[in-house]
């Protein structure tokens, strides 16, 4: 599915209006219809209400009708709608038209004067007045609003500058205040479309009835929180439009997994395949301290399918690390006497990833004097896509690693919102004001895959392609899950997908094992990072 930006989404509507000729007030009809039906099923989803029995189905003639439009309980509600000046209140004046022809109570609550809308929401201004609905102007009529069960609001879409100013402040603050539940058009208004910064103040909807194609700032957070439950509802923009427009973010879904990114998720195995078809990942981490991060990522490798793992790690550690995991492979590279890594160690780790298919970086690794040397010559000399994460990060960032020999086999960088702030030289405030823009700059600019972590995170590609990925929750914000994402994207690339096949269906899968494993406990917060390879 695709995601747009408030400026790409007003070219689409242009394209739509003036190249395909198709009126703006028939889009507008559209969009206003589509949140009424959301309004109408939501209030089915609160009331559960039995039919009568000579209501039911029955054998024989039928004629159906709008079921969407129609609603069993409509007397029992009554609606606000908050009306903006643009055409986001234009779309809350046709969504108020079919509430009322539902028979639910509805009362316009203008945030400006009526007079001041123009276009088409003038134009619905009158049709809702035509047909007499009740209509109050904020600050001038009386409002009670704790009469109404439910508010729409429509007062600001992609068309809201900076935080919402005057009577739009006053209204969201009292819709907020209000506890009835709230369905929002387009966009929870006082959220920015395009960043998913919430102004002060901003709607918290229920539900939020995203028209066209999603917006940047629904998924990313805070504004995926205050959006509430979205849908998405067509409104006659077509999608080829989009594609036209080379907009390639996407939200991450099974749909796009297999028809945009090409990725088989049924994840078949040939009959015949043997360890030796689905490859063989290296990996180099782990220390005496941080022995963890290695095991985690070699086991998550192997869970994620593919052949062999072989795990590169200081001399000292091997005793330890012998019959941890029987499955693993152990390569010891030499290292220093406390058991970290030093620079010579990099020969070895070059001459182990000539026989592998992967070389994956950084979980547990430390630091250590000439680090930066170590990884040029990783970097430089293997031959294979590389993973690179944690403190392989953190070295990475240290350096214009730009001037490096550039490379046959992609590169994917894993890093977290801290590790993010340090490879951009920004705060992590910074990182987080706009991750999907932030992404899509940093893997363009620096030609990696990146894959920033954190809730929802963002895949951005060296060609300028973004998905967003929704699967996960919180109780994946535990020590190792990413040492774990890191060994299933190496252990996807060792099996033949592409760097961004691997980083978006890895991403995928992790955060629906880490679901997976959440749900298994009594209590989410219990969630450990090896739960989520047992979760695979
Ligand atoms: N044909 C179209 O253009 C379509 C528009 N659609 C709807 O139109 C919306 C965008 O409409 P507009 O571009 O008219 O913009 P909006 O309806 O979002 O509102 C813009 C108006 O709000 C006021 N405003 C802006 N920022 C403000 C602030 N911070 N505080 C107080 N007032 C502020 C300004 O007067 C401005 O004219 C979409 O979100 C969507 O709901 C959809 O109906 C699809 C079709
Ligand atoms: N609230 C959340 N929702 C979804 N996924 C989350 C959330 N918090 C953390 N995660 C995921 O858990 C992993 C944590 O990785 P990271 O911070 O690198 O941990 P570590 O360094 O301890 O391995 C990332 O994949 C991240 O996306
Ligand atoms: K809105």
């Amino acid at each position: 599915m695709y995601v747009v930006t408030a400026e790409q989404m007003r070219q689409l509507d242009r394209e739509t209006i003036e190249g395909l000729g198709i009126p703006a007030i028939a889009l507008m009809e559209n969009a206003g219809r589509a949140i009424a039906e959301e309004i109408i099923a939501l209030c089915k989803r609160q009331e559960k209400v039995e039919p009568a029995a000579w209501n039911g189905s029955r054998e024989g003639f039928h004629v159906s009708g709008d079921a969407a439009l129609t609603l069993g309980t409509a007397a029992a509600e009554r609606w606000l709608v908050l009306v903006g000046k643009g055409n986001n209140g234009g779309d809350g004046l046709v969504a108020a038209r079919h509430l009322s022809e539902a028979g639910i109570a509805v009362t316009l609550v203008y945030a400006v004067p009526p007079e001041s809308l123009t276009g088409e929401a003038a134009l619905q201004r009158d049709a809702a007045a035509a047909m007499g609905l009740s209509a109050v102007v904020y600050g001038r009529d009386r409002l009670d609003i704790a009469a109404y069960s439910g508010i729409l609001d429509a007062l600001l879409g992609t068309g809201a500058a900076g935080a919402p100013r005057g009577t739009y402040a006053e209204l969201i603050a009292a819709a907020n205040s209000s506890g009835k539940p709230i369905v929002s058009a387009d966009i929870p208004s006082g959220l920015d479309a395009d960043t998913g910064q919430t102004h002060e103040p901003c709607i918290h909807a229920s539900v939020t009835v995203c028209l066209a194609f999603l917006k940047r700032g629904l998924l990313q957070y805070p504004g995926a929180g205050a959006a509430g439950h979205i849908v998405v509802r067509s409104i006659g923009i077509p999608s080829a439009l989009v594609r036209k427009q080379g907009s390639a973010v996407y939200w991450l879904t099974p749909a796009v997994l297999r028809d945009v990114l090409n990725v088989d998720t049924s994840r078949q195995r040939s009959p015949e395949g043997h360890k030796g078809t689905y490859g063989h990942v290296l990996l180099a981490g782990g220390t005496l301290r941080m022995s963890g991060a290695g095991l985690l990522a070699s086991r998550a490798a192997l869970r994620a399918g593919c052949g062999l793992v072989t795990w590169a790690l200081p001399r000292r550690l091997l005793p330890y690390a012998i019959g941890s995991v029987p499955e693993l492979m152990l390569a010891e590279v030499g290292g220093e006497e406390d058991g970290s890594w030093n620079k010579d160690t990099a020969v070895e780790v070059l001459k182990l990833s000539a026989e592998r298919d992967v070389t994956a970086a950084g979980p547990g690794l430390g630091r250590f004097a000439g680090d930066t040397e170590w990884l040029r010559s990783i970097w430089e000399g293997t031959d294979c896509p590389l993973v690179l994460d944690a403190d392989a990060l953190n070295i990475l960032a240290e350096t214009d690693y730009r001037i490096w020999t550039s490379r046959r086999h992609p590169v994917i960088l894993t890093p977290h919102p801290g590790e993010m702030a340090r490879l951009a030289g920004i705060s992590t405030v910074e990182v987080q004001r706009n991750r999907i823009q932030l992404a899509l700059d940093y893997a363009r600019e620096y030609s990696v895959t990146l894959v920033l972590k954190g809730a929802h995170t963002v895949i951005a590609t060296p060609e300028g392609q973004a998905f967003i990925n929704t699967t996960g929750s919180p109780a994946m914000g535990t020590g190792g899950a990413g040492d774990v994402l890191t060994g299933m994207i190496s252990g996807l690339l060792a099996q033949g997908l592409n760097a961004t096949q691997a980083a978006a269906f890895g991403v995928y899968l992790h955060g629906l094992a880490g679901e997976r494993a959440s749900h298994q406990r009594q209590d989410p917060s219990a969630l450990m990072a090896g739960d989520i390879i047992e979760a695979l």
